[in-house]
């Protein structure tokens, strides 16, 4: 919070500003802050949400034209037509959200850009919006006496309705939820194993969008008294695209600077409309090609090269400091695959699989490339249905359970490939695995947002003893992209634990790290083992597997065709015929002697 306090100079010239301007210079400052409304409501759900969303402009006709309705038609007072275009707005941007759940990326563009066109359209076209004439005579919002038909003390009205909300907009990028719509805009798939209900942040998104445009629409319709389809047109929502994107979409600050910034450019080049279109489309592009995140990341853009130019940072993994031993727990099974079947189209990926993980036992999982190994986690953690067959936790039927369900009932799982949210800072990958609330929870933001402050300093507080744990301390505050593999691997690992599971998948660790990091992710995963949680781990490093697992099971062309100690597993017939098959070296009695030997001292 200290960071902002550079905004409190900045409020008291806001406060200050109309006792310098003439009428005309205060009518631009009032459009400019209602383009700066609606700018932050665009870069809420385009820059840190990550849905492309061309309707912005259309929340705002939505909440102009509905005041100007209900006041003009309906006979409401305008404030009491304010709260139900506001509600009309929200409704809306829901129902533009619908969509999102189901596509994504440039379809999701087409098809609110459609939506904001059939929106034009209609006020164009319907009598009660008054056809391309618009609605003129909105009343003047009444106010305890105070004359708003002055465009200075509407101003005011604006600023505090403006400063509410960018506060909220703050609130919301700098908490569990704003970290969560980043991490859903940077790998949905990854966010939705650590907790995140995708389905619900793609739409509170645009709730956000049509609440903020719907304010604007309303402020607008108190300001101009008027509106007409020419306000709400494309060439707008181009305009506001362009403020964001200059701005800089996934920082608040960054959109309203490019909002009042292009606002007043735009009225400088007034005489000029048709040249000054074609100079913000080139700016953007300039913006977008060497500024990616626009005004507002320059400074960061700066830090990176004079660190680049320093020689890059010379951030030092530290030790892990193990956890405490748990007291014995039963030994009922962690988790129970019952005859699970899974089928791409003609190819059967994984054939009536069944094993049981008892509680606290390392699980290996082995098998040639393309076995299933990957598609087991993937039933397990519920990425993909079983065709067939059963998974059960702690003896509890879980199939075919969303992965964000399954996470909060304590599995977690790291990925192959490494799914790291590359714009978020390792700090806040591992602040993601610790939030475990529910979307629900958001009523907390406008209800009681010093609740929510509370949970984010505790949140803070158990985030930064895990990084010392797990040794990151020197690396917390840096992007995982610009670490080398082994760390990122530690980072996914301390991720997965942050989220207290009581299920640990890990799908091929030690791939990429040296002999010496392979020796510490044993100590780890053992650790993490005696803490009572339950590990299942995918491994191609032999030495690894059979000095560390329990038990191993191991998979061929999706049929489980050997299940034991990790020696007996290893001269297993039928495991030694499907690894001559394979490029990779079968697991030997000599590997079996040597890990053993490795295991016991
Ligand atoms: N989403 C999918 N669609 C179609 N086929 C798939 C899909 N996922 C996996 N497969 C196929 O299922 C089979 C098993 O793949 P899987 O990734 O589970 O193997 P794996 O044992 O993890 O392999 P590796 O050791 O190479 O990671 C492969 O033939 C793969 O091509």
């Amino acid at each position: 919070m200290k960071r902002l306090l550079w905004l409190v100079p900045l409020a008291v010239a806001a406060w200050l500003l109309p006792y310098g301007l003439g009428g005309y210079a205060i009518h631009v400052a009032d459009v400019a802050i209602i383009f700066a409304i609606l700018a932050i409501g665009l870069g809420l759900t385009m820059g840190v949400a990550g849905q492309i969303n061309l309707a912005q402009v259309a929340f705002f006709g939505v909440g102009a034209y509905a005041v100007a309705i209900l006041t003009t038609k309906a006979g409401f007072g305008f404030w009491t037509a304010a709260a139900l275009a506001l509600l009309v707005a929200v409704v809306f941007g829901m129902l533009v959200g619908i969509p999102a759940l189901r596509m994504q990326s440039h379809y999701l563009g087409i098809v609110t850009l459609g939506l904001a066109l059939a929106f034009t359209n209609w006020v164009t076209n319907a009598h009660i919006a008054g056809r391309a004439e618009g609605i003129s005579d909105i009343p003047v919002p009444p106010m305890f006496g105070i004359d708003l038909s002055s465009g200075y003390l509407f101003y005011y009205v604006e600023l505090v309705v403006f400063a509410i909300a960018l506060a909220f907009a703050l609130l919301v990028t700098r908490s569990p939820l704003g970290r969560r719509l980043r991490a859903m805009r940077d790998d949905d798939l990854a966010a939705g194993s650590l907790g995140a209900e995708i389905p619900l942040l793609r739409m509170t998104a645009f709730v956000l969008s049509g609440l903020y445009g719907g304010l604007a629409g309303i402020l607008y319709a108190g300001l101009i008294r008027f509106v007409a389809p020419e306000s709400f047109n494309i060439a707008n929502m181009f305009l506001l695209l362009a403020m964001v994107i200059i701005g800089g979409r996934s920082s608040i600050i960054g959109c309203v600077v490019g909002a009042v910034a292009l606002s007043l450019v735009r009225e400088a080049l007034l005489d000029a409309s048709g040249y000054a279109q074609l100079g913000y489309g080139l700016v953007v592009v300039l913006v977008v090609v060497f500024a990616p995140q626009g005004l507002a990341g320059l400074p960061g853009q700066i830090r990176s090269l004079l660190r680049r130019r320093a020689g890059g940072s010379r951030a030092q993994l530290g030790p892990f400091r193990p956890y405490g031993a748990a007291p014995a727990s039963s030994r009922e099974a962690a988790l129970e695959v019952r005859e699970v079947t899974k089928r791409f189209k003609g190819l059967v990926a994984l054939d009536r699989v069944s094993l049981t993980v008892p509680t606290g036992e390392i699980r290996g999982i082995v098998g040639p490339n393309g076995s299933g190994k990957t598609t087991l986690f993937n039933v397990i953690s519920g990425f993909y249905d079983p065709t067939q067959g059963s998974v059960a936790l702690g003896g509890r039927d879980v199939t075919g359970m969303a992965p964000y369900r399954l996470s909060l009932r304590g599995v977690a799982r790291t990925f192959q490939n490494l799914r790291l949210f590359e714009d978020l800072s390792v700090r806040e990958n591992i602040l993601l695995g610790l939030d475990r609330t529910r979307t629900s929870w958001i009523w907390r933001y406008p209800g009681l947002p010093w609740k929510v402050l509370d949970y984010e300093r505790s949140l803070h507080r158990r985030g930064e003893e895990l990084i010392e744990r797990f040794g990151l301390t020197d690396v917390a505050g840096a992007g995982p992209r610009s670490l080398p593999y082994g760390v990122q691997r530690r980072i996914e690992l301390a991720r997965a634990m942050a989220m207290s599971p009581t299920l640990l998948l890990l799908d091929e660790p030690a791939a990429g790290l040296n002999g010496e990091e392979v020796r510490q992710l044993a100590e780890i995963v053992r650790s993490i083992r005696d803490s009572g949680v339950t590990v299942i781990v995918i491994e191609h490093n032999m030495g690894l597997v059979m000095s560390l697992c329990d038990q191993v099971t191991v998979l061929s062309s999706g049929k489980v065709i050997a299940d034991g100690r990790p020696a007996e597993v290893a001269v297993h017939p039928d495991v030694v015929a499907a690894y001559l098959g394979d490029s990779m070296s079968a697991p030997t009695e000599a590997t079996a002697e040597a890990a053993a030997e490795e295991a016991t001292r």
